[in-house]
């Protein structure tokens, strides 16, 4: 696999390497565990929908592969103020650092500024980052299948679950969502870009529709930037949302998302 995906992976491995001479799993799993702070994810989502509303898990990234940096005036703080103001449902952090930009203090900076769940938005591939997902703080982990084997994703997301975190599980094509099925997790994200060829089109989650089962919560990954955009997915009976780009070019990133969703 020579593509920007297996890249990340190949990264990820030694990191978490590191990560582990650094610091013990067992203690970092210890700190997981002693906190008791675990916000409601996919129960967030749910209240927005069930209002009659868009639940929108609006991303915090300053740059990503495909975009180079996104937003030079990057402050999470005040990003996460803003989301929260103008109604998101909840966060979506980037943790990657070496090609996102991402950083754990953004994530706990964003998460301290307000009441939002958060997602830990990175590649999981080993129980360590699972353990230290929630020992950061957050109430939800990104599973993605293209990264991970069935046994890989069913360990991963019943260790995150002991931890009592949400499991967002992401597809991109009828294959992967066969796996997915597979897991408990209400929350199946489709990401509408390829993460090998960047190519990015909403027909992506209107096309695997008609296989998902009643009691999976769809949310659309990607590629939104328009109110039609929106209204399309919205014409699909598909209401939950992952938006980074449009936000982040924005002066407001909150007033982007009321402007966008409102
Ligand atoms: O965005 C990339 O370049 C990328 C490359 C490789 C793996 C993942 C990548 N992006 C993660 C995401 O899917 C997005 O951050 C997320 O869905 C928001 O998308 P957008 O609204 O288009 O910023």
């Amino acid at each position: 696999m020579n593509d920007i995906l297996a890249k990340i992976l190949e990264t990820k491995k030694a990191e978490v390497a590191t990560a582990r001479q650094m610091r013990s799993e067992a203690d970092v799993l210890r700190e997981a565990q002693s906190r008791k702070d675990v916000r409601g994810f996919a129960s967030a989502i749910e209240d927005k929908i069930s209002q009659g509303k868009p639940a929108v898990i609006a991303e915090i990234k300053k740059a990503s592969p495909s975009k180079g940096v996104i937003r030079e005036n990057f402050n999470p703080t005040a990003i996460a103020a803003s989301y929260a103001a103008h109604g998101a449902a909840c966060l979506s952090v980037l943790t990657d650092v070496q090609f996102f930009q991402g950083s754990y203090d953004a994530l706990r900076q964003a998460r301290a500024t307000c009441t939002l769940p958060v997602l830990r938005k990175d590649f999981m591939i080993d129980c360590y980052q699972i353990a230290h997902a929630r020992a950061l703080g957050a109430d939800c982990i990104l599973l993605i299948v293209a990264a991970l084997g069935k046994q890989q994703l069913l360990e991963f997301e019943s260790t995150a679950m002991e931890l009592g975190m949400d499991v967002l599980v992401e597809v991109h094509d009828r294959d992967e969502l066969e796996t997915a099925l597979q897991l408990k997790t209400p929350l199946l994200g489709i990401n509408n870009r390829n993460l090998r060829t960047f190519e990015t089109t909403l027909d992506t989650t209107i096309g695997l529709l008609a296989d998902i089962p009643e009691g999976k919560r769809v949310i659309t990954e990607s590629g939104i930037f328009t109110r039609e955009d929106v209204e399309r997915m919205r014409s699909h009976n598909v209401h939950a949302f992952l938006v980074g780009e449009t936000f982040m070019r924005a002066e407001e990133p909150g007033v982007a998302l009321r402007e966008l969703f409102f």
